[in-house]
C-alpha cells in the first residue's frame, strides 16, 4: 500500500538518509524515535510537503513522488489540529470536500455523519478558538476523514492533550482505524500509545531506520543496542 524507497532529504543541518519502508493496507504503523530524528520529515515527504532529494514514494502501486499534495489521497492531522481559525467546526470539516466533485447533499451528509460519529455535532457553529484541545482534535480528525483518504497521517495528534482526553481520543482512533480498515501512519513519542495503537513500527535515529517490524517484536526482541536502550525505558 505505502512503499517508501531509499528516501533522502538533505537540509542544511540534518539529513534523512536512505529510508525504505513498506506499509501494508490496513496497518497502523508507528514512527518512534528521539526528538529531532526525522520522523515528521518522513511523514511530510509522504504528504508532499517537503522536497525530497532522492528516492521514490508509491501508494497503492502508483508512484506519487512528484504529485502535488492534493493529488496524493492522504490526509494529515497535526498536534494542534491546525484548524482554519476563521471557519466554524462544520466549515472546517467541509473544507476539503470543496475540491472533490461531490453533490452538495452528499457533502453535507458526509459532514453531518462525521460530526455525529465524533460527537461534535453540538459544536458545529463554534470557531476553533472556543474549543478544548480534545474538541479540536476530534474536529481535525473529522476534517481528515471527510475526504476519505487512502492513508491517514498523524503527527503526534495526542501529545498536546491532557491524559484523560488523550486516552479518549486514542480509543476513538483505534475504533475508527478498526471500523474503516484504514491505513494509518503515526509519529509519536509515547511508548504506551505505540503499543496500544500500533501494529507495526519503525524506530528512527538520526534520519535512518534503526529497526522496523511488528510492535511486539521491537519491544521484546530489539536487534540493536540503541533500540534496546531506547525502548528499554518503556519496558522498565
Ligand atoms: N524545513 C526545515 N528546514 C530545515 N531543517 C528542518 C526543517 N524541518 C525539519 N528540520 C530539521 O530536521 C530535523 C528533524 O526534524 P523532524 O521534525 O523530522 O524531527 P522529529 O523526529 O519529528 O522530532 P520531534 O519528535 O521533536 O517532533 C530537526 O533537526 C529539524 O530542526
Amino acid at each position: 500500500m505505502i512503499k517508501i524507497t531509499n528516501l533522502s532529504i538533505h537540509l542544511p543541518d540534518f539529513a534523512v538518509q536512505g529510508v525504505s519502508l513498506a506499509i501494508t493496507p490496513g496497518d497502523f504503523f508507528i514512527l518512534l524515535g528521539p526528538t529531532g530524528a526525522g520522523k515528521s520529515l518522513i511523514l511530510e515527504a509522504l504528504a508532499g510537503l517537503v522536497p525530497i532529494n532522492d528516492g521514490s514514494l508509491h501508494l497503492n502501486g502508483h508512484e506519487i513522488t512528484h504529485l502535488p499534495p492534493e493529488k496524493r489521497h492522504l490526509a494529515i492531522v497535526y498536534q494542534d489540529g491546525a484548524l482554519f481559525p476563521h471557519l466554524t467546526v462544520e466549515e472546517n470539516i467541509a473544507f476539503g470536500l470543496r475540491y472533490q466533485k461531490k453533490e452538495a447533499d452528499d457533502a453535507c451528509q458526509t459532514v453531518h455523519d462525521l460530526m455525529d460519529r465524533l460527537g461534535i455535532t453540538h459544536l458545529k457553529n463554534r470557531k476553533p478558538k472556543t474549543l478544548s484541545g480534545g474538541e479540536k482534535q476530534r474536529t481535525a480528525l473529522a476534517r481528515a476523514l471527510a475526504v476519505k483518504p487512502d492513508v491517514l497521517l498523524l503527527d503526534e495528534p495526542l501529545s498536546a492533550l491532557d491524559p484523560v482526553t488523550r486516552k479518549e481520543i486514542s480509543a476513538l482512533l483505534k475504533t475508527l482505524h478498526h471500523e474503516e480498515n484504514m491505513t494509518c501512519l503515526m509519529v509519536t513519542h509515547d511508548f504506551d500509545e505505540a503499543r496500544y495503537l500500533g501494529q507495526s513500527m519503525a524506530v528512527i535515529r538520526d534520519g535512518r531506520i534503526e529497526q522496523s517490524g511488528p510492535v511486539h517484536t521491537l519491544f521484546h526482541h530489539p536487534n540493536t543496542p540503541f533500540v534496546a536502550r531506547f525502548l528499554g525505558a518503556a519496558t522498565g
